[in-house]
């Protein structure tokens, strides 16, 4: 079953790791390294089963080679999972376990921190190999990806904005964002900054009252935030929010936020939100902003450089909006050609033989 899965999709290679010393069971999986090496954060998740962890890891690969793509980076797209409860299982000998594995790849994948996972473990796996990005500021590399994710994000509402009310101001526009979370924090700290009005929600309290008192934002309750009147909706918090139940609900113009998978079923919920004229602002280039920055670190970490280009996140919707007027197809479709058009393209220029393959790995 898993090679049909794998030649459906064009998978290149999925690793299983176990080490039974620390209780290591990892899957690494890798879709696409047309670009360059495959890159992809690390996962930690208590998985139900061994094959909700592989399909998990499948599709979560496969999201990175075209997140990776349409932010023109030189970088494939792959995922590492590893199974367990990161509030419990954790150990250095886990993650130098795992290190050990990225480096018997040499350098066809490079990890990251994901959900369940840090900084701080991202340097332990340093200890066993170079192919790791994210690590403490303390060696030079890029830190917390929150803050750069966030600047993405409100770049991508700017141009939506533009798209949907002819104008990239959000001064006085209503922005609904569900989750006040590491991304959405610094998101609301932006767009109250430019003067856009806030309404919020989260599961836990503290967080919904950081942004009351920071920012004179209104507080709704998290099932209540799909129906309230805004121009923008920001799904900040969990995956597939856009679906049969609540897009019939929305009164916004336009959505645009940081979490991953928003559409529960990409063609049908994309055409839904199509039919309904509210913009979309496909989630994997909006939340774009973490890897570019993490990506950066392989060529000797450089913040204005780095901030240059989650800035450009603006021009790559812009690109997205093109091809889906020139199409005539859904945004989220249209994201997907703008990441497949650029890995044909590359293929084509990289026929040409050359004796030394530049290396993109040069910090070290
Ligand atoms: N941190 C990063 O650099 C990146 C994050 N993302 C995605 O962006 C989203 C947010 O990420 P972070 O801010 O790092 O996570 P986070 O965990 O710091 O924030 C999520 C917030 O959503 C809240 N929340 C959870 N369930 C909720 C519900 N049902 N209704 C309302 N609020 C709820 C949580 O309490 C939390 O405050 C996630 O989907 C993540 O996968 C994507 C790319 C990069
Ligand atoms: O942002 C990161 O730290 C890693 C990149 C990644 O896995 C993602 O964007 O989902």
């Amino acid at each position: 079953m898993i090679f049909e899965t794998l030649e459906r999709y064009d998978y290149e290679q999925v690793v299983f790791c176990q080490d039974k010393a620390s209780g290591l069971k990892a899957i690494i999986a890798i879709h696409d390294s047309t670009l360059g090496p495959a890159l992809g954060g690390c996962r930690m998740w208590p998985y139900n089963s061994e094959e909700e962890a592989i399909e998990d890891a499948l599709r979560l690969a496969r999201g990175m080679t075209y997140k990776n793509a349409a932010a023109g980076l030189n970088l494939g797209g792959a995922k590492t999972v590893v199974i367990g409860d990161p509030k419990k299982d954790k150990s250095e000998a886990m993650f130098r376990a795992l290190g050990r594995y990225i480096q018997s790849l040499n350098g066809r994948y490079i990890t990251a921190e994901d959900v369940g996972t840090s900084v701080t473990d991202m340097d332990t796996i340093y200890a066993e190999t170079d192919y790791v990005v994210g690590l403490s500021e303390s060696y030079g590399s890029s830190g917390n990806p929150s803050p750069m994710t966030a600047l993405g994000v409100y770049r991508a509402m700017k141009r939506t904005a533009k798209e949907a009310f002819g104008d990239d101001s959000l001064a006085g526009k209503t922005i609904s964002v569900q989750g006040v979370g590491n991304v959405s924090y610094t998101l609301c700290k932006y767009l109250h900054e430019e003067g856009a009005k806030l309404i919020v929600t989260d599961i836990f309290q503290e967080s919904i009252d950081r942004a009351v008192n920071d920012f004179g934002a209104t507080a709704v309750k998290p099932e209540e935030i799909y129906s309230v009147e805004a121009d923008i909706f920001a799904p900040c918090a969990l995956g597939a929010v856009l679906n049969d139940d609540t897009i019939p609900q929305l009164k916004v113009k336009a959505v645009c936020g940081s979490s991953n998978n928003q559409l529960k079923d990409m063609e049908i919920h994309a055409a839904m939100l199509k039919e309904r004229n509210i913009i979309y602002a496909p989630d994997f280039v909006v939340n774009s902003g973490g890897v570019i920055n993490v990506a950066d670190e392989l060529s000797g970490y450089n913040q204005d450089r780095a901030t240059k280009k989650v800035n450009e996140i603006y021009d790559q919707m812009d690109k997205v909006f093109e091809i889906a007027k020139r199409d005539n197809i859904s945004t989220a479709l249209a994201a997907e050609r703008l990441a497949e058009e650029r890995i044909d393209q590359m293929m084509r220029v990289r026929s040409t033989f050359s004796l030394n393959e530049h290396s993109l790995i040069s910090r070290r």
